[in-house]
């Protein structure tokens, strides 16, 4: 049984994704975003409304001039200026968004089905005369009368519309309604025909999925599910469930799929929550201990795919839930070796602290071996003198002296703030012996008041290996230091 049949992806990462509360791309960003969904296979790339501004138009002429393989689309309401906007930026398609339900016909626009009918008609009409791919969508259609809306995009297709789509503008459809619907459009309508879903209920994935198992020949999706409210259909989700769970090829590469992810989230500054699936930062991270006993004998005991599939690596954390097999693991990792009575106490030890809510860094775990283990190792790096100075007149400037392989370094370094400053100046004082990089930085306030404990983990990385480690002060700059510090020393251990 043919369960999918030739399925487009239309990325709107850039426009429906952008229109994400306070994100704004800037033209290097959005044409930087548009390469690598191009490298990735998707077939039409929203790349914004043209409409809305002159710089929108830049970034989408941008990505137009850039010779990319999909196809390059504007939104565009149904008002022939937009579609004007749309033509200056040299666009293969637009994206003609026609209002379908009453509620957003008669009180949004304030006229009548019939006018929005001619209005659309008009629209299809003149984009297609000036040799325009058009895609004509319902807006809100999930609430429209479905009568109406299949004589609309007859309608639209008589005017010579490519394609259309159905938008679930608010979040509103359910899988089986959604697979009724579908079953209906694509057996009654000549074109092939698009959903677009937004996640207000969680269910965007799982809708857009239910379309095409029922005919629907084309998805919208965003990277990350970036988007107005609670998102759009996430690419990811909908990508490697066709792939495994469906078996079907999308033709998508997706092993760059974690790469564009974490690129997104970075320019857009949209934060991927840790639990979400495929590209969250635990969704291949394993803490409990009866969970990594089963990944040592089968990665599949407890792993739904292999994290390479999408580009990713397996991850595994101490806590309280660690069990044997994760400390030997860990241990393995940092070139330790304990005996069946030092591994129950180097286990108890790292419960001990997890059952204090405690994250357990490398270096916790490198700390509580060596003394278990009764291993002295000297610190490469100590610190002997330490300044920093800040205000609002000034640039954060600090200095340090550092003892390195038994030699003094001074160094001083600017930045940001007086955290950054004092992280920069210990980076060049270690510089000649070793390039280390400064991956994430985690500060939390253990109790209340300015007076607080304040904890610092941070994530560094030396020639592809990475260590996490923590310092805890009341001076947050001191317990920056510190964690950097415990870092760089377990880096340089040979
Ligand atoms: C569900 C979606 O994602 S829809 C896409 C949302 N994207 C955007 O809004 C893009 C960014 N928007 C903008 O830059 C501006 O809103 C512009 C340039 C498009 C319009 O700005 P303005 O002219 O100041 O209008 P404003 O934003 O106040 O209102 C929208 C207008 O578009 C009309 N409109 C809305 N959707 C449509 C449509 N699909 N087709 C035709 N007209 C529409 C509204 O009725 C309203 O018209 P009115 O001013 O005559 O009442
Ligand atoms: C057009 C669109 O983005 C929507 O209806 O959600």
């Amino acid at each position: 049984m043919i369960l999918f049949q030739n399925i487009r992806f239309l990325d709107t990462t850039l426009r429906d994704g952008e229109q994400t509360p306070g994100v704004a791309l800037s033209t290097e960003e959005k044409l930087l975003i548009a390469q690598k969904l191009d490298d990735l296979g998707i077939s039409t790339i929203e790349a914004g409304s043209a409409i809305t501004s002159a710089g929108e138009r830049e970034s989408i002429k941008a990505i137009t001039a850039e010779g990319l393989n999909a196809e390059i689309c504007s939104y565009c309401r149904v008002m022939k200026p937009d579609v004007d906007y749309a033509l200056e930026c040299d666009v293969d398609s637009i994206h003609l968004v026609v209002p379908v339900s009453d509620l957003h016909i008669n009180v949004k626009l304030r006229k009548d089905r019939e006018t929005v009918r001619r209005m659309a008609m008009d629209v299809t009409e003149y984009a297609k005369d000036h040799g325009l791919i058009v895609e004509l969508s319902g807006e809100d259609a999930s609430r429209a009368d479905l009568d109406f809306l299949k004589s609309l995009y007859t309608s639209g297709i008589d005017a010579g519309a490519d394609r259309i789509c159905f938008c679930d503008t608010v979040g509103l459809l359910v899988p089986e309604k959604t697979g009724t619907i579908f079953k209906d459009l694509s057996s009654s309508l000549s074109v092939p025909v698009a959903i677009h879903c937004h996640d207000d209920f969680g269910l965007a994935v799982s809708n857009t999925l239910s379309a095409l198992r029922n005919g629907a020949q084309e998805a919208h999706m965003t990277i990350n599910g970036i988007g107005e409210r609670a998102g759009n259909t996430s690419f990811e989700e909908v990508v490697m469930a066709l792939e495994w769970l469906y078996r079907y090829n999308t033709g998508i590469k997706c092993d760059e799929i974690y790469k564009v992810s974490r690129l997104v989230s970075r320019l857009t500054g949209i934060a991927v929550a840790v639990n979400k699936s495929l590209v969250g930062a635990n969704a291949f991270t394993h803490e409990a201990g009866i969970h990594v006993h089963g990944l040592i004998a089968d990665t599949s005991t407890y792993e739904p795919m292999k994290p390479e599939m999408i580009g990713r690596q397996r991850k595994v954390v101490l806590g309280k839930h660690a069990g044997k097999s994760s400390v030997t693991l860990a241990l393995k990792e940092l070139g330790l070796e304990a005996d069946a009575s030092q591994l129950n106490e180097i286990v108890s030890r790292v419960k001990e602290l997890g059952d204090h809510g405690k994250k357990i860094t490398d270096s916790d775990l490198q700390s509580i071996a060596e003394t278990v283990l009764e291993i002295y190792r000297e610190s490469k790096v100590n610190l002997e003198e330490f300044t920093v100075v800040s205000g609002n007149k000034i640039t954060p400037t600090a200095s340090v002296k550092l003892r390195l392989n038994g030699d003094n370094v001074v160094e001083a370094g600017i930045g940001d703030g007086p955290v950054d400053a004092a992280i920069n100046a210990i980076k060049k004082a270690i510089a000649g012996v070793a390039d280390i990089q400064l991956e994430e930085y985690h500060v939390d306030a253990i109790t209340g008041g300015t007076d607080a404990l304040v904890e610092v983990i941070v994530k560094l990385s030396k020639d592809g290996r990475m260590v996490t480690s923590r310092g805890a002060r009341t001076d947050i700059i001191m317990a920056s230091v510190e964690a950097v510090l415990n870092g760089i020393n377990q880096l340089m251990q040979e």
